[in-house]
């Protein structure tokens, strides 16, 4: 049996590792799985997910050794204003995440993003995407500063890639396509559009997180199609219980596995057959080091891999997942618009950069 129900944490876990290499009732068995676990929650912790546990360290080493570098250097690699190209490096307090609900309405436009913008996110990211998207080209930083790393990291897109085509024809198979829709559905993802996170959330005083003076990431969904997230061990990502609003379940930190979550585009694609996971970071459980008689949370870092639709894609819902009984939820799309609306207000001008002391 490769669908797991952890009690204690109520996310699935499927174990993929049959899927390259195993009978086609392997394969079905696994592709079940795997829709039966993001129907119910859009969230899955996958096990045999083939990427080596070396690569994996290896992709952490560098972002520690990226945010250990000089702000002065980090900047080098500025991100660009506004939002997209979504590239290079955004320090603490630039990148404002919100909801789409935090964000509806357009005649308070200016006055929306300002307010949102009240309660910094207190992380800093680096955006890597591949080297031939003209439309988003990479901000890399001088080699000397760290060589090695755009290599790294370029080698590191393509295996997650690779890892990446695999689940979406397990999707395919899973959502039951047609060979005419599954060809589409495959096609919409050339992997030139994914987006390579590097994230680190630096130590804060938990108070100011409990008081909500600042964030670490506010409950939010993804807009691409699904996401593959590597996280250390210090935990604080939570998934909202889609039954029951404003309840958090936390994705505790599991060794070896990933975390995979539904984004907007293929909850879109497969007509709210999977649901996309609304989810945040938060407070961690554990809070090993004191500042005096103040509580510090420790220094977190995540690695989340956003697979996405080519940027001039037309997302609808595909035609073997609408019937008489599921009309079609969403009308079509162009995924570059629908990203430049969800992240509209998430480059405007940042507040300064003291939040956390
Ligand atoms: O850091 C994490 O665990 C989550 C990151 C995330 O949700 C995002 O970048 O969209
Ligand atoms: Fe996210």
């Amino acid at each position: 049996m490769a669908v797991t129900i952890n009690q204690q944490m109520s996310i699935p876990i499927v174990d993929f590792s049959a899927w390259s290499s195993g009978s086609v009732r392997q394969r079905q068995e696994i592709a079940q799985d795997l829709a039966t676990a993001c129907r119910s929650l859009g969230f899955v912790y996958i096990v045999g997910h083939g990427v080596s546990p070396e690569l994996v360290h290896e992709a952490f080493d560098w972002s520690k050794k990226l945010y250990g570098l000089s702000h002065e250097d980090k900047m080098k690699a500025p991100h660009p204003p506004g939002p997209t190209p979504h590239r290079g490096y955004s320090h603490p307090g630039l990148e404002k995440v919100y909801s789409k609900q935090d964000a509806q309405g357009n005649a308070v436009e200016e006055s929306q993003g300002r307010s949102l913008r009240q309660v910094t996110d207190f992380k800093e990211s680096y955006e890597i995407g591949s080297e031939e998207n003209p439309a988003q080209p990479n901000v890399w930083l001088p080699e000397e500063l760290l060589p090695g790393f755009r290599a790294f990291m370029t080698t590191f897109y393509w295996e997650l890639n690779d890892l990446a085509s695999l689940i979406l024809e397990a999707f395919s198979q899973g959502l039951n396509l047609t060979h005419s829709d599954r060809e589409l559905f495959l096609g919409l993802h050339s992997g030139h559009n994914n987006q390579l996170r590097l994230l680190h959330y630096p130590p804060v005083p938990a108070d100011k997180l409990e008081k909500q003076i600042i964030a670490r990431m506010p409950a939010h969904t993804d807009w691409s199609s699904f996401t593959m997230l590597f996280q250390d061990d210090c935990g604080g990502l939570q998934l909202e219980n889609p039954n029951k609003e404003g309840h958090f379940i936390p994705a505790t930190p599991l060794p070896g596995a990933l975390v995979l979550n539904i984004g907007d585009m293929l909850q879109r694609l497969s007509n709210d057959t999977f649901p996309s996971g609304t989810h945040r970071v938060t407070l961690p459980p554990l809070q090993e080091e004191k500042d005096g008689s103040r509580q510090i949370t420790r220094a977190r870092y995540s690695i989340p891999y956003f697979v996405a639709p080519d940027e001039t894609a037309i997302i609808e819902c595909l035609p073997s997942r609408v019937d008489e009984k599921h009309p079609a939820q969403y009308p079509p799309v162009m995924y570059r618009e629908y990203g430049g609306m969800r992240s509209k207000y998430s480059y405007q001008q940042a507040p300064t950069n003291t939040a956390a002391e």
